[in-house]
């Protein structure tokens, strides 16, 4: 398994978390290797959002998180991002008014000013579309560069791990290829990915493990190249045992 022990890079156990009086996640436990890229699916309203959230410690949970060796416990996105956990949230708006390179500057605030340009290239070289228009407002980018340069954003740190939320919501199936070939390209670099994607044959091709979250909880793990996985997610999708054996 690629979550052997020395590479684990994030692992969460017994995670609980909800808003307010509602409880949404319940029990849940999954990890990360350094360098991997695994997919979070499962059917809407299952609570990957909050998963990610809870993670990235923008609201609050119970349970254990840790991150390159660290326990999390009370880290707030802050100490998060400081760990090296970059967390691109569902539906990310760029500023519109200002231009490619001040979009990813910004992401960078608070690094020293070389340090940061430098990053800024890198994050660029992976976006080869927007790098072309770093000048260019952040708003006359076309809905899949400005989901690109969100993505960007999210690397200027240098992450360990970057989560992304649904990076293909709303984009056409073109631009979800090219969205999802950066993925590619930054895993193949050494990031490791958590995604979340509604798209299940897109996110199959895209990552090397999946995990299907419904109803707040874990219902199926798997790698991404396990035959009639589809299928057995879209079982467990609906409350059926995912781990029962396959019709012939
Ligand atoms: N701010 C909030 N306050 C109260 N309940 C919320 C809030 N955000 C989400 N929920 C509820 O938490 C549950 C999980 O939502 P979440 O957005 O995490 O699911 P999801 O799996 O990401 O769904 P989708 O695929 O539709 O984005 C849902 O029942 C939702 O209504």
């Amino acid at each position: 398994m690629p979550t052997s022990a020395p590479d684990i890079l994030l692992e969460v156990k017994g995670l609980s978390a909800g808003y307010g009086k509602i409880g949404v996640l319940h029990n849940v436990a999954l990890s990360i290797a350094t360098g991997e890229a695994v997919a979070l699916l499962g059917p809407n309203g299952a609570g990957k959002t909050t998963l990610l959230k809870a993670i990235s410690g923008l609201i609050g949970r119970g349970g254990e998180v840790r991150f390159a060796g660290r326990d999390m416990a009370g880290a707030g996105p802050r100490e998060a991002v400081a760990a090296g956990l970059a967390h691109v949230v569902e539906g990310h708006r760029v500023f519109t008014q200002l231009s490619v390179f001040d979009n990813l500057l910004l992401a960078g605030y608070g690094m020293a000013k070389t340090e940061r340009r430098r990053q800024v290239d890198e994050a660029l070289a992976f976006f080869p579309e927007i790098a072309e228009k770093r000048h260019d407002r952040a708003g006359s980018l076309s809905g899949g560069q400005q989901q690109m340069l969100a993505v960007a954003q999210g690397l200027v740190r240098r992450p360990r791990l970057l989560m992304l939320d649904e990076p293909s919501a709303g984009l056409s199936p073109v631009l979800v290829d090219r969205v999802l070939a950066a993925t590619r390209r930054l895993r193949q670099d050494g990031t490791a990915i958590l995604l979340v994607e509604q798209l299940i044959e897109k996110a199959l091709a895209t990552v090397d493990r999946v995990y299907a979250l419904a109803r707040g909880t874990i219902v199926l793990e798997a790698r991404a190249d396990e035959p009639k996985l589809p299928e057995r997610l879209e079982r467990a999708y609906f409350g059926q045992d995912a781990h029962a054996p396959l019709e012939a």
